[in-house]
């Protein structure tokens, strides 16, 4: 059996990202790009003021008079050239005019009679002035290949003139559960059977994460009917089945997958939970055959299959960041496997702290709810204490708390 580190290791190895596409700029949120980015324009495109106030030649500035000539909204220009003295009244964005290279807000003058203004504090030259192309060169490289599209990236490609990015795509995942014992939900379970919580498990998690769930169904447990179920999968870019991959009389998910051509690069991990994972490639495909107790389903996926999947789409940075909190409650010692225990993150005077999820069951979805984080309590560990300090692989951020309760 290997351990995790071997897992993951053996995952990055293995993945490669995603065909790049081409597509339209607001299709790119989220996604990383496969090529660098050079600006179309020059941003900004002229000198503009970057306050509502009056433009003006800082020389010229002898005693705080000025005398306004004129207005410039954004969008206009103002052809005539502004003389020593002289002031404009301009607003935010707009260009300005010849003649002037400082703004005075208007905040921090004072209307006199005759078009006469004062300033009331002296001001550096060049204040409150955004220069041609501080922004952006025209032509220069303004992101990188592997860039992540966040919003503010996505904004900014828009400022430059970008139409289209050409990014790896989000990969399509299709989710197959096995088991004689499952149904759909809206069906009722009759005696001995349970609603198939798994698909919908995973579709969310894939869907929270920006990726594209694939629902197969249910195959049952008998050989035929799960090739053909497994072979509808080959399609995606991942599958991904649950259930059927331990060492029960009918766990037929990795033998029927040998058949159809099944490259397994490994099975069992020492985890709790997690141990009957099973991973590998079809054709260059990777395939995630992960345990079908919902819990154990929840945490390979956090830390097997959503690291593969950032990977196929092309991020450099595939797996949750690790980060050191205190622990809020005493912990038993560890065992033969890597434990890794659900949590919450809660903010305690601005200190986070681990709060173990009472229910660590991996046969419960409820063991997973609410749950912000997972912490690896190493083989052999001794118990902790409260306030100890240990390392939790992040899951997401502790948004949803009253900030009055921090
Ligand atoms: N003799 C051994 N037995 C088991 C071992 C072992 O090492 N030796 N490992 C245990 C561990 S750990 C796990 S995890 C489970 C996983 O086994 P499988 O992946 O083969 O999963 P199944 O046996 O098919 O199901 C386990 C459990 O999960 C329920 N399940 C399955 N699919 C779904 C679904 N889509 N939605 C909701 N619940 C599902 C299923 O009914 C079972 O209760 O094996 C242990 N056994
Ligand atoms: O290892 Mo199993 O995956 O405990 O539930």
């Amino acid at each position: 059996m290997i351990d995790y580190q071997q897992a993951i290791d053996c995952i990055f190895q293995t993945i490669k990202p995603l065909a790049a596409v081409r597509v339209p700029l607001a299709e790119g949120v989220d996604r990383v790009l496969a090529e660098d980015v050079f600006s179309l324009l020059e941003l900004p495109p002229a000198d503009n003021s970057a306050m509502d106030g009056y433009a003006f030649d800082h020389a010229g500035l002898a005693d705080g008079f000025l005398t306004t000539i004129g207005f410039i909204p954004a969008g206009d220009t103002f052809s005539a050239t502004v003389k020593r003295g002289e002031a404009v009244r301009i607003m935010t964005g707009a260009p300005l005019p010849k003649g002037v290279d400082t703004v005075v807000p208007i905040e921090d003058i004072e209307s006199l009679s005759d078009n006469r203004i004062r300033l009331r504090k002296r001001l550096e030259h060049g204040a409150n002035v955004r220069v041609r192309g501080e922004e952006l060169k025209a032509g220069e490289k303004i992101l990188c290949r592997g860039q992540h599209l966040d919003p503010a990236a996505i904004g900014m490609l828009a400022s430059a003139g970008i139409t289209e990015v050409c990014v790896y795509p989000a990969p399509r995942v299709a989710i197959l559960s096995t088991g004689d014992e499952l149904v759909e939900l809206g069906e009722t379970p009759d005696s001995g059977k349970i609603i198939n919580s798994n698909a919908h498990l995973l579709a969310a998690c894939l869907r929270q994460d920006g990726f594209i769930p694939i629902l197969l169904g249910i195959a049952r447990d008998q050989p035929g009917e799960l090739e053909a179920f497994l072979r509808k999968g080959l399609d995606a870019d991942m599958l991904i089945t649950t259930g059927g991959v331990s060492v029960g009389d009918r766990d037929l998910v990795q033998p029927t997958l040998m058949k159809i051509g099944f490259k397994k690069l490994f099975w069992q991990v020492a985890t709790k939970p997690g141990k009957p994972t099973l991973f590998g490639t079809i054709d260059g495909q990777p395939v995630f055959g992960l345990p079908g107790n919902p819990a154990a389903s929840a945490a390979t996926y956090q830390l097997y299959a959503r690291p593969a999947l950032r990977m196929l789409a092309g991020h450099s940075h595939p797996f949750a960041p690790t980060l050191r909190v205190t622990l809020a409650t005493p912990l038993k010692a560890g065992g033969k496997r890597l434990h890794f225990l659900w949590g919450n993150l809660i903010i305690v005077n601005g200190v986070l702290q681990f709060d173990p999820s009472q229910r660590q069951g991996s046969g419960q979805n409820r063991s997973a709810v609410g749950a912000q984080a997972l912490f690896p309590l190493p083989i052999d560990s001794p118990a902790l204490a409260a306030g100890d300090s240990i390392d939790v692989i992040m899951l997401h951020l502790p948004f949803g708390q009253n900030p009055s309760h921090n």
